[in-house]
């Protein structure tokens, strides 16, 4: 997605901070609304003021005034400037999602799939506007052509140029079958042709959910930002009622002593906003939407902000290892036959097993007998293809009498129990040597007769086995699940460093595993892109579906990773970690800000009632009123200053979380307490220097 500089941000967030002044947006954020209705209440002290009634000067009142309205404008800016980027990208998305004519396909069914080219479909096609387009409608798309909608691929392959969404120039290739057959509408075919089957209905399209999203139409407030809120105002519902009663306390004291003077509505006013916490207030809704703008610069397009807040809180990582620890492209290598087995043989009805099997497996092992055999395959009439599933973790084929079978060991081996007979002996051995490899061992049976093994190679990514260690240094835990074999699956485990792994697990291992751990109260992350992660990912706190992946696997995840790139997630574990802390570390500066204002405030407002309060003024300021003044300037400055920690968040480092507490405290706790000290006695020295005092 294209970056923008942030300062093209700044004019149109200004005009937003002001448009944001409306009562109807106030409302959303409690502790900033009590700003906004002082802000009037001092306004119109101050016109009373003009007009002979006034309960103090009217240009300290005035002043006042001015600067609590800042206050409010600078908070609405911080969150204005947060949804800029988000803004920008919408309306480029929103470029995207143009209406153009789709060539659908009225009568085609399933079954038409398998044997389909263009050819012959091109005359019967009907055009149809994309924006009228359904779940089911089925659409031919050939090279130069703009996918109408998202949906699945049921036959061809295609270049596909996905950049408009995923930013990224490189073609990718689309397929039928396996878990590369997603496309997105908006995106464009570069070569060859596919047939489409439509998966959304009109405006619930990916890009339009994506536009949504980032345009933080749905943003919601988060559970913790809602605990968050609801403790802010409790603390601004106390410092309320005591401000208030304080007028009385005054008017109390002065009648009873003949002495003095009441304290002024002005001062209360400035006081209580001295007193709540406005610092994170006023940056609270920045921080979050900062957060989703973080994701998307990461190409991460998160449905909600609670999968960003669970991802800072993950202590468990799934990852499957076919395409995720390793590249995921198994080609088929070799033909190991058995004893007393030709590799011709073998290589023949591995192949008659893989002909209708559109796994990249199954392709690979076709390519792979072709060459062996140097002829292709002869034509097969009657054949029932039995197709791969991961929980039979076996496919083949049907001939009449004859039976060929293909999958995993226990799986073949199961399935030649049921007939009475074993695998070899041998056969089991040469297995356990490919998996030692690191490769996965498919066993070939034809009948009762188990012809050998095929390896299917595959690679370790260059590079996980650190990002592991980041995240051990997190404090999380990674365990690779796989449906293949112990074997394979410990030796891929120890060359990419994953704490731990599940082997031989079926789509509904996933499950009970996150449940499992779950059930300890742990957040657990996975990613996924195939058809079978769905039921896993719709479980998981924080899903990352692959854009590549199938559009089950899109719909259940709660985050989109547009680079289809699995160890994204430890970025989103690092960003969402880095939101959290940036919470943290505001409103642990934010209350700790509170104290040097009560100190500044509380003698200056109540000298005249209370003189001997003069000795808490620990500050020296020159005047009352430049006391005031100068708290509540110092309380809006401070907003705008935090504004940039605010939207580029607190540094996160892999530090264990008590050292990164202690850390925060320091900085922040014992920061926010000493900060507003300098701060207040600079400015009311500066107000003393323009002659206000
Ligand atoms: N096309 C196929 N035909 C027959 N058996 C297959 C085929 N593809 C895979 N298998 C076997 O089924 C097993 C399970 O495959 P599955 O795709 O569920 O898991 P996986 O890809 O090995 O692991 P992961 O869950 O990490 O992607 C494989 O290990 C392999 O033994
Ligand atoms: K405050
Ligand atoms: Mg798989």
């Amino acid at each position: 997605m294209s970056k923008m500089s942030s300062a093209d941000l700044i004019g149109p967030a200004l005009a937003d901070g002001v448009r944001k002044l409306a009562p109807s947006a106030q409302l959303k954020n409690p502790v900033m609304f009590v700003v906004y209705a002082g802000s009037i209440l001092t306004t119109v002290l101050w016109i009373m003021a003009l007009a002979g009634r006034a309960e103090a000067p009217a240009g300290f009142i005035l002043a006042v005034a001015a600067w609590l309205w800042f206050t409010v404008l600078f908070a609405n800016f911080a969150e204005a400037l947060a949804e800029g980027r988000g803004k920008q990208q919408a309306a480029a998305l929103r470029g995207l999602r143009t209406t153009l004519t789709a060539r659908v396909l009225k009568d085609f069914r399933e079954a038409d799939a398998a044997g389909a080219t263009p050819d012959g479909w091109r005359a019967r096609v009907t055009g149809q506007s994309s924006g009228t387009l359904r779940k089911g409608d089925v659409v031919l798309v050939e090279a130069g052509d703009t996918i109408p909608g998202d949906g699945q691929v049921l036959a061809g392959v295609a270049a596909v140029d996905e950049s408009a969404i995923t930013g990224e120039s490189a073609p990718v290739i689309r397929e039928s079958g396996g878990d590369f057959s997603s496309v997105t509408g908006g995106t464009r075919v570069l070569s060859d042709w596919i047939f489409v089957r439509i998966a959304a209905n009109p405006g619930e399209s990916f890009l339009d959910r994506m536009i949504a999203m980032v345009e933080g139409a749905r943003r919601q407030k988060t559970p913790n930002e809602l605990a968050l809120t609801i403790l802010l105002v409790g603390l601004t519902v106390v410092f309320l009622l005591v401000t208030v009663t304080l007028l009385p306390f005054s008017i109390y004291s002065v009648a009873a002593s003949g002495a003095g003077a009441v304290v002024t509505v002005t001062a209360l006013v400035a006081l209580l906003v001295c007193l709540i916490p406005t610092t994170i207030g006023g940056l609270l809704s920045a921080i979050g939407v900062a957060g989703m703008s973080r994701m998307m610069q990461a190409n991460v397009i998160a449905t909600s902000g609670r999968a960003i807040e669970a991802a800072g809180d993950v202590d468990v990582l799934l990852l499957d290892k076919t395409g995720t620890v390793t590249y995921g492209n198994r080609q088929a290598s070799a033909f190991l036959p058995a004893p007393g087995v030709q590799q011709a043989e073998l290589a023949a009805a591995a192949r008659l097993a893989s002909l209708a099997d559109e796994t990249p497996e199954g392709r690979s092992i076709v390519a792979l007998a072709d060459k062996a055999l140097h002829k292709p395959a002869p034509a097969v009439e009657g054949a029932g293809f039995v197709p791969f599933s991961a929980h039979t973790r076996m496919s083949g084929v049907d001939l009449g009498e004859r039976s060929i079978r293909k999958g995993a060991l226990s799986a073949v081996a199961a399935w030649l129990a049921e007939r009475g007979d074993e695998l070899p002996r041998e056969l089991i051995r040469m297995a356990d040597d490919v998996a030692r490899r690191g490769s996965t061992p498919l066993a070939v049976s034809d009948g009762g007769r188990a012809l050998g093994i095929v390896e299917l190679k595959d690679i370790v990514k260059p590079g996980i086995r650190e990002r592991f260690g980041e995240l051990r240094k997190m404090g999380i835990k990674t365990v690779m699940v796989t449906g293949d074999n112990r074997l394979t699956a410990a030796t891929i485990a120890a060359e990419a460093g994953v704490d731990d792994f599940q082997a031989e697990a079926t789509p509904e291992t996933k499950l009970r595993l996150i449940r499992g751990c779950q059930a300890e109260g742990r957040l657990v992350a996975m990613t996924g892109d195939g058809t079978n992660d769905a039921p896993a990912l719709a479980q998981a706190d924080v899903a990352v579906a692959m854009n590549s992946g199938t559009q089950a696997a899109r719909e259940a995840g709660n985050m989109v990773d547009l680079d289809s790139d699995p160890t994204k997630l430890i970025e989103i574990v690092e960003i969402g970690k880095q939101m959290l802390m940036t919470r943290g570390a505001l409103t642990t500066f934010s209350v700790a800000n509170d104290v040097a204002k009560y100190f500044a405030i509380i003698p200056a407002a109540f000298a005249p009632v209370y003189p001997q309060l003069q000795i808490l003024n620990v500050m020296g300021l020159a005047t009352p009123a430049s006391a005031i003044l100068s708290a509540v300037i110092f309380n809006a400055l401070i907003i705008v200053a935090l504004i940039p920690l605010a939207l580029k968040g607190v540094r996160y480092r892999p530090l264990g979380a008590a050292v990164l507490l202690r850390r925060n405290m320091l900085v922040y706790g014992l920061g926010g307490l000493l900060v507003p000290f300098a701060g207040i006695k600079a400015v009311d020295m500066a107000l003393a220097a323009c002659g206000w005092a």
